[in-house]
């Protein structure tokens, strides 16, 4: 295929088992027309009208991809394998999309999925791997999204990923020509991907309580004063937070080698003992674990910073550390390298 002006090649489809979630292509439209033409579908649809005319699925793609472009919304076509003559061939199955607030610390998930689709969880896998890559990838804290009074089977989906009910609303549904009565859903990053947050009632937990886990971290500090955070990635717990580089310490190291060696690992830069000065530590009861983090400072180090995972880097002010979402078990360090550095 090749790629028409304005077509966001640089979107790397993100995969499910079964699904593809790739930005919409010009000759998905017939695809589309035909899916989204369906009462049944569109009449759960606050912004299609109804009938679809087939010249509004070709506009409609074109404006998808400059809002991709724009880092606004993503509106991803859903597309599986079904067996055709020549093969395996790739099939439309719906559209999910992810559209940001005004304030971009929101946004709202959408989807709708084919009727002869139904009953296989579509829905459910690929709104769940849009909103864990909403959550690693965009600087949100949570998603919203709505469903008709009368939509049981899309109320069941968003429950699944882990939204809570957030009142009612109104909502002028085109395809309907009038106001709907909808339930409002809301998910933060907890609930949407199943990380434990911290331990309520820790203190009061049975002697046989979560594992301790060592975790040794740094703060690299640079010739400006600023601090390298690093975010974690898609997959591992916490995913979206920026966190100060590090791991866990394996067993038979002390903290000091486990860092060196997190260090080569992650960033390429060569550090020896003698220049990571102890700080501070965290201890924090997760629900999982009990987290023990020393955290280290250090302005020395062999070689230059570089991701080597892929992970996001930036290189911080104390001041503005605000502004980047970490672990709740580095609140308290922020707070100190604020008053030190
Ligand atoms: N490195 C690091 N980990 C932190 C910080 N704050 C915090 O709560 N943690 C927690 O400490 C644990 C570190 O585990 P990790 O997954 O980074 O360790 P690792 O690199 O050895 O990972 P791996 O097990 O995937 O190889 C995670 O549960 C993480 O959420 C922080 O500032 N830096």
């Amino acid at each position: 295929m090749t790629t028409p002006p304005g077509y966001p090649a640089d979107f790397v489809p993100l995969r499910t088992d079964r699904l593809t979630l790739r930005p919409l292509r010009a000759e998905d439209a017939t695809a589309l027309h035909r899916l989204v033409n369906d009462w049944e579908v569109a009449k759960t649809l606050a912004r299609v009208p109804f009938p679809y005319k087939r010249s509004l699925a070709d506009e409609w793609i074109l404006s998808t991809w400059a809002q991709i472009a724009a880092g606004e919304a993503w509106h991803l076509a859903i597309v599986g394998e079904e067996p055709g003559p020549d093969g395996p061939a790739e099939t439309l199955i719906g559209c999910v999309a992810l559209t940001l607030d005004a304030d971009r610390r929101q946004a709202e998930l959408g989807y709708w999925v084919g009727r002869r689709y139904w009953g296989h969880g579509v829905a459910t896998e690929a709104a769940g791997r849009l909103c864990r890559w909403a959550l690693a990838q965009l600087e949100i804290t949570g998603i919203h999204a709505s469903a008709l009074r009368d939509n049981a089977r899309s109320a069941a989906v968003l429950r699944r990923l882990g939204f809570r009910p957030a009142g009612e609303a109104m909502q002028t549904f085109l395809s309907r020509g009038a106001p709907m009565p909808v339930n409002l859903f809301h998910g933060g990053r907890e609930e949407l991907t199943g990380d434990a947050g911290p331990a309520a009632g820790a203190a009061a937990a049975p002697l046989a309580g979560p594992p301790l886990m060592l975790v040794a971290a740094v703060a690299l500090v640079d010739a400006d004063g600023r601090v390298l955070l690093a975010r974690r990635p898609e997959g591992k717990p916490l995913a979206g937070l920026w966190e100060f580089p590090g791991g866990k310490v394996k067993p038979g190291e002390t903290p000091e080698a486990a860092l060196i060696r997190e260090l080569k690992e992650e960033l390429d830069i060569d550090v020896s003992a003698s220049c990571l000065a102890p700080f501070t530590f965290a201890s924090h009861a997760y629900e999982k674990f009990h987290l023990m983090m020393p955290l280290y400072l250090c302005r020395k180090w062999g070689g230059t910073v570089r991701a080597v995972e892929g992970q996001a880097l930036a290189w911080v002010r104390p001041k503005q550390f605000g502004g980047y979402a970490m672990p709740p078990a580095d609140r308290p360090l922020v707070a100190m390298l604020q008053d030190f550095l």
